[in-house]
C-alpha cells in the first residue's frame, strides 16, 4: 500500500501517473478467453502483466464484478491477489451510506480477513456527509477518494448548483479536506472538466486528484496537466476502455501495452515540462 511519498517516488521512477482501469466486461473480452476457468481473471492477469511497469495504479470498477454475482466477486478477489504491491490499488465502488453500514462496506473492501480483499483506496460519494466517509479512515494507511467533480453529463444536475456564492462541488472539496490530510484523501475530478481544476486546486492544493475521462470520454491530458498538476504531480489519470479493449484478439495484452506506452510517453513530457522529474 503506497504512502503519499511512495506514490510520488513511483511516479518519478516510472515517469508515469497512469491508472489502468479494470472495467472488465465478460461480453467484451476476446472470445478465446472463455475457455479459461475464470475468463475475467485471465484477462486481468494478462493486462496487469503487460502494463505494471507503465502505471502507478489499477482501478477495478466494482460494478463489473458485482454484476456477475459470486463468480464476479471471485474474479475480483483473484485479481486483487495478482495486483502488484507497489501500485495504488483502488476499488471503484462509489459507496456512500451511514455509519454502521459504512463499517460493513469498509470490511468488504479493506479487511482481507473478512472479505478476501484489501484494496489500498476506495472511491466514495460524499452526498451523505461526514459519517458516511470517516469510518474508512479507521483503517491505517488506506486512502479515501471522494467524488469532487465527475466527468459525466449528469454532473451538472447537482455539482454545479450555486450555494453561498460557490458551486456545490467546491463546498464538497472545502469540507472534505477537513476529514483527513493529503496523505489519506484524494478527489475524483473528471478530465472533461479541465478548466475547473484551477478552482479545485484553490481548496486542495496538495491532494492527489484521480482523473478519469481521458480516452473513451474525450478529455485532454494536456489540459488536465496544465490546470491540475502540482509540484508533486498530484494527478493519477485513469484510462479504462481505451487501454484494455485496444484489441479484441489474441494480441489484446500487447495492444493494451501499446496504448499504455502512448499515455506514459505523454505523461513523461508533462512531468518534465512541470519540473517534477
Ligand atoms: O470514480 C471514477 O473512477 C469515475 C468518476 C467519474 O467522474 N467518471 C468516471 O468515468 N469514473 C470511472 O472511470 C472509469 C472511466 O472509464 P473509461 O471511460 O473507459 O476510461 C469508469 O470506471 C468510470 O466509472
Amino acid at each position: 500500500m503506497p504512502s503519499r511519498q511512495q506514490l510520488i517516488q513511483q511516479i518519478k521512477q516510472k515517469k508515469s501517473f497512469l491508472c489502468v482501469g479494470l472495467d472488465t466486461d465478460i461480453e467484451k473480452i476476446p472470445r478465446f478467453l472463455l475457455d479459461f476457468d475464470d475468463p475475467v481473471f485471465e484477462f486481468n492477469r494478462q493486462i496487469i502483466n503487460a502494463t505494471h511497469d507503465l502505471c502507478v495504479s489499477y482501478k477495478p470498477n466494482s460494478a463489473f464484478y458485482e454484476s456477475r454475482g459470486v463468480k464476479g466477486l471471485q474474479s475480483l478477489a483473484k485479481t486483487w491477489q495478482h495486483l502488484p504491491a507497489e501500485t495504488l490499488n483502488i476499488i471503484d465502488a462509489k459507496r456512500g451510506d451511514l455509519g454502521n453500514t459504512t463499517d460493513m462496506y469498509a470490511k468488504a473492501f479493506f479487511d482481507q480477513a473478512a472479505s478476501g480483499v484489501s484494496f489500498d483506496a476506495i472511491t466514495l460519494s460524499p452526498y451523505m456527509g461526514t459519517d458516511s466517509v470517516t469510518p474508512y479512515l479507521k483503517y491505517d494507511g488506506k486512502w479515501i477518494i471522494v467524488l469532487g467533480l465527475t466527468s459525466n453529463p449528469g454532473s451538472k444536475d447537482f455539482q454545479y448548483l450555486v450555494n453561498k456564492g460557490g458551486y456545490l462541488y467546491e463546498e464538497v472539496v472545502k469540507k472534505a479536506v477537513t476529514w483527513a490530510g493529503a496523505d489519506r484523501i484524494m478527489f475524483v475530478v473528471g478530465a472533461t472538466k479541465s478548466t475547473e481544476f484551477t478552482n479545485i486546486r484553490k481548496y486542495a492544493p496538495d491532494n492527489f486528484l484521480l482523473v478519469p475521462g481521458v480516452g473513451a470520454q474525450g478529455g485532454s491530458l494536456a489540459d488536465v496537466c496544465q490546470y491540475g498538476m502540482n509540484s508533486d504531480c498530484g494527478l493519477i489519470v485513469n484510462a479504462s476502455r481505451s487501454i484494455i479493449y485496444a484489441s479484441n484478439e489474441r494480441d489484446f495484452a500487447d495492444a493494451a501495452r501499446a496504448e499504455a506506452i502512448k499515455l506514459q510517453q505523454e505523461m513523461k513530457v508533462e512531468l518534465e515540462k512541470a519540473g517534477v522529474i
